[in-house]
């Protein structure tokens, strides 16, 4: 069986990984098995951090690796948290902070629009100089409370377009196949056949 590294540290997105490669016949490893570091995220896009994470988990595992860069886009706020979205209100990962400075910038806005993005970058080897590269992005806007329970990040404050409850409300297959994660992996997905083949 194929063995990759997924290199995230994020256990929300590892769950929703989990789920969508169950059927892959790959074997899906976290970086923590190998006692990877977080990557510095010094780029300035999504798709550079991605690329510096994957480079960074495949060199040190000697394996292919996929990364996943993300994050929420809020029209309002020209795109904000955007790129710092993990760490929206200081600390890296603190969800419920990041979440009562979303509420707090979005005070009196009546645009709520917004949308999540996640750039999926595979590399077979830490030099491939042919990444393999997926997009998606998943259109909404932001509640005035959080709703509730499942997902992680800002998914209590998202409300995806076309649903009546938030992407926390939502039971983690049917995110998965909403999501900007989801679509993203079924592009990759269908590059990836198309490579082998
Ligand atoms: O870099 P890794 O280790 O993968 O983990 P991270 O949490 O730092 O991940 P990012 O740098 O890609 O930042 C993405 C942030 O965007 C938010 N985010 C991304 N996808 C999301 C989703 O599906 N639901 C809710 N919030 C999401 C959440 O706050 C994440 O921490
Ligand atoms: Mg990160």
């Amino acid at each position: 069986m194929q063995r990759i590294i997924l290199a995230s540290s994020n256990a929300g997105k590892l769950a929703e990984f989990n789920r969508l490669f169950a059927d892959a016949g790959i074997e899906v490893l976290p970086q923590s098995a190998f006692d990877i570091p977080d990557a510095e995220e010094t780029g300035l896009s999504f798709v550079e951090n991605a690329l510096l994470k994957a480079r960074h988990a495949s060199r040190l595992a000697g394996l292919p690796a996929l990364a996943d860069d993300s994050g929420l886009c809020v029209n309002a706020l020209n795109g904000a948290p955007g790129l710092y979205s993990a760490r929206y209100a200081g600390t890296h990962g603190d969800a419920a902070a990041n979440n009562r400075r979303l509420l707090a910038e979005l005070d009196a806005e009546s645009d709520r629009s917004a949308f999540f993005i996640c750039l999926l970058v595979l590399v077979r080897h830490p030099e491939d100089p042919a990444p393999l590269i997926a997009e998606g992005r998943w259109q909404g806007r932001i509640l005035n409370k959080a709703e509730g329970l499942q997902g992680f990040g800002y998914d209590p404050l998202f409300l995806p377009e076309g649903q009546t409850c938030s992407a926390a409300a939502l039971a983690p297959e049917v995110k998965n196949q909403l999501s900007h994660r989801g679509q993203a992996l079924r592009r990759l997905r269908r590059q990836w056949i198309d490579d082998v083949a």
